[in-house]
């Protein structure tokens, strides 16, 4: 009996949009099964063969890349700021000394390399003392730190008193010109061939709502269960803002984040961009 597509979801409203379309067409069946959870979860579901594919962090696919290839044409990238991920710290940039603690996100590892990238090459602080804690817990800790996904957003729209926000991806766009990619579609290799025709029918409805992001969005924000904390018109504004394409600028952004990554030791060098679903991948 053949065994169901195990597709992981991130469980940010940032891929709603693919999601609900994904849903819609394929049910929770014996043919496709969902699994949410944060990035980290589902880059350690695919690592480890328990996710066969699932929008995660670029970062996972670049430190991993001989276990992946990526669906073509769709991400979860901004071109300048994204709302959802936040450097957010009660000391202003400039006045941060080296050897301050900063807590990194135990949900992200995209951001965690994009914050340690800005860190050194765009802001030229000096090195901090890294520490982690849980999404959430941020401004109990009363340190400076880092934040994705809808926690991160909650902030954006209701900015804590007393403490300034940066902008990952804004700082990124300013200090490079190009997209910042945080999320890629990564589909884990060795999959078995029984599930090629199920990944071809996914691959072209995640390719749709690229094409037509973020597709019927009144419908969209009607159907989909708002958090107390967010309004329908900052919802609507944060997805009319997202960049859910992986064309030439955005394929660019991802190689000059591994080029950074690398200089800085966080990766052994950048890898190719294998492509999924093309004649001689073995998704083909
Ligand atoms: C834009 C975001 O990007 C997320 C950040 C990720 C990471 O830092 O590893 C992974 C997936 C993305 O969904 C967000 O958190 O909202």
């Amino acid at each position: 009996m053949p065994t169901a597509l195990r597709i992981g979801r991130i469980d940010y409203l940032n891929v709603q949009p693919f999601f609900a379309a994904l849903e819609h067409q394929f049910s929770q069946t014996n043919e496709v099964a969902y699994h949410r959870g944060h990035p980290s979860e589902l880059n350690a579901g695919l690592k480890e063969g328990t996710l066969d594919l699932a929008p995660s962090s670029s970062f996972e696919y670049l430190r991993n890349a001989e276990h992946y290839s990526l669906l073509p044409g769709a991400s979860v990238s901004a071109r300048g700021a994204v709302q959802s991920v936040l450097f957010v710290s009660p000391i202003p940039l400039e006045q941060i000394q080296g050897g301050q603690k900063v807590l990194l996100t135990t949900a992200s590892a995209s951001s965690v390399a994009l914050l340690k990238i800005l860190w050194h090459f765009a802001w030229e602080l000096e090195p901090p003392q890294w520490g982690t804690v849980d999404p959430g817990q941020g401004i109990a800790s009363g340190t400076p730190f880092l934040e994705i996904g809808d926690a991160a957003l909650r902030l954006f729209c209701n900015p804590p008193a007393g403490w300034y926000v940066y902008d990952l991806a804004e700082a990124w766009h300013r200090f490079t010109g190009l997209p910042f990619v945080f999320a890629v579609w990564i589909v884990r290799s060795g999959l078995d061939p029984s599930h090629n025709a199920m990944l071809h029918q996914v691959a072209r409805t995640i390719a749709d709502v690229s094409a037509h992001w973020p597709g019927p969005l009144e419908t969209l924000l009607e159907q989909t269960t708002r958090p107390n904390w967010l309004d329908a018109a900052s919802l609507r504004a944060y997805w009319r803002n997202l960049v859910p394409c992986l064309g030439p600028e955005e394929q660019a952004g991802l190689l000059l984040f591994a080029k950074y990554a690398t200089e800085l030791g966080l990766l052994p060098g950048t890898p190719g961009l294998n492509w999924a679903l093309t004649p001689d991948s073995p998704t083909a």
